[in-house]
């Protein structure tokens, strides 16, 4: 009988250690937050704050260049749903100097109140075969992508400790859950996201802090414009596996789980599948999202190994056909 009892608890106990981070946070409400939004003059970021505008928060919007800034404000402001909400402009590059981000986001504060949610989204891309990628572009994108991210975050999180509320996003990628031809610039610094990520989410949820990263497709932005332009043709090929996603789409994917306090974010159905044959250690914010990894981990794998197996094909094709071209202007 006592065996029977202690049995009984220890499974009981067991049970609560593996459904205890499965509990979901309370949902935000964005009605009059402070939300700030990295790379918030143009494409993802710039839908992301109108989203949240529309919905009745105060915005933030940091990028470098001004008029891009002042333009964006003005596009925003056309979505008011009331007559006490404010777009504020901070010009800055998120990537340089740790003391001015702090700076810029005190002063912002002091307008605005505290941050409720920030959304980091300013980040850049180039592509490229890895011995033709100048030397200093991974250093620049990891700066840009990586510790632009990191600057921010470090800036608001002791206040958000203190009101223990608050949201942070990562805006990461499809290549920050798998390497691609042509990305060994880019997804390094999308997959460090991942990681801070998950650290960050450890140190802050009893602090009732939750953390987002959302790994977007390719989005029809200009950021994704000036990125195609020297695109090399095994990339493009292999992008298009996944159709082009709209900006307004994705951002509406991106508030809605950041506001749900989601650790994981993706758009259409080879993301939702990239996010569970990804999901490794990291954070589960429901039980259902927890059964659905357990459950189709295996079997996305093998869709996966199907994948990978015409990604390599593709690539074998393109320097058959680039030797080929080769041979023929040497013989005329
Ligand atoms: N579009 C896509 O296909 C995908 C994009 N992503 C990611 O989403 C994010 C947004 O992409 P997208 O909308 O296409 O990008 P855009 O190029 O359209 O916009 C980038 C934004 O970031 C700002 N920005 C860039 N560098 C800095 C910097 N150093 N400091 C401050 N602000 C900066 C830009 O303003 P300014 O230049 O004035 O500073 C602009 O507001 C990026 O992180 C990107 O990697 C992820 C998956 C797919
Ligand atoms: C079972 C799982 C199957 C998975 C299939 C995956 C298909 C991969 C397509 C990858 C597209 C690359 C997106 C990069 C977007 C980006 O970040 C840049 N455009 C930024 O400008």
């Amino acid at each position: 009988m006592l065996l029977l009892v202690v049995a009984f608890i220890v499974f009981f106990v067991l049970l609560l250690y593996m459904v205890s981070p499965l509990i979901s946070p309370k949902p935000l409400k964005l009605p009059g937050a402070h939300v700030v939004v990295t790379g918030g003059s143009s494409g993802i970021g710039k839908c992301i704050a109108i989203e949240c505008y529309k919905q009745g928060a105060f915005i933030t919007l940091i990028a470098r260049d001004e008029n891009k800034l002042l333009q964006t404000k003005k596009e925003i402001e056309k979505y008011s749903v009331n007559d006490k909400q404010v777009v504020l402009c901070i010009s800055v590059d998120v990537s340089k100097d740790y003391e001015q981000v702090e700076n810029v986001l005190k002063q912002a504060q002091e307008k605005l109140g505290p941050v409720d949610m920030l959304v980091n989204c300013a980040g850049t891309s180039v592509t490229g075969k890895f011995e033709e990628i100048e030397v200093n572009s991974f250093e620049r994108l990891m700066a840009v992508n990586y510790l632009g991210s990191v600057y921010p975050s470090r800036a608001v999180i002791t206040t958000m400790k203190e009101r223990r509320m608050g949201r942070i996003v990562f805006v990461s990628s499809q290549a920050g859950q798998l390497g691609l031809f042509g990305y060994t610039a880019y997804s390094p610094t999308k997959f460090a996201l991942r990681g801070l990520a998950e650290a960050l989410q450890m140190e802050v949820k009893p602090y009732n802090i939750y953390v987002t990263v959302a790994y977007p497709p390719d989005t029809d932005t200009p950021g994704f414009a000036e990125e195609s332009k020297t695109k090399p043709l095994e990339t493009k090929l292999i992008s298009e596996t996944s159709s082009v996603c709209q900006a307004e789409q994705v951002a509406r994917v991106i508030v809605k789980d950041a506001i749900q306090g989601n650790f994981n974010s993706s758009v259409g159905s080879d993301g939702y599948m990239l996010s569970i044959l990804t999901s490794g250690m990291s954070p589960v914010t429901s039980i259902t999202e927890g059964l659905q990894q357990v459950v189709c981990m295996g079997i996305f794998r093998i869709v996966g190994l199907f994948y990978l197996g015409s990604f390599d094909s593709i690539v074998r094709r393109c320097m058959m056909q680039r030797e080929k071209s080769e041979n023929a202007d040497k013989t005329e």
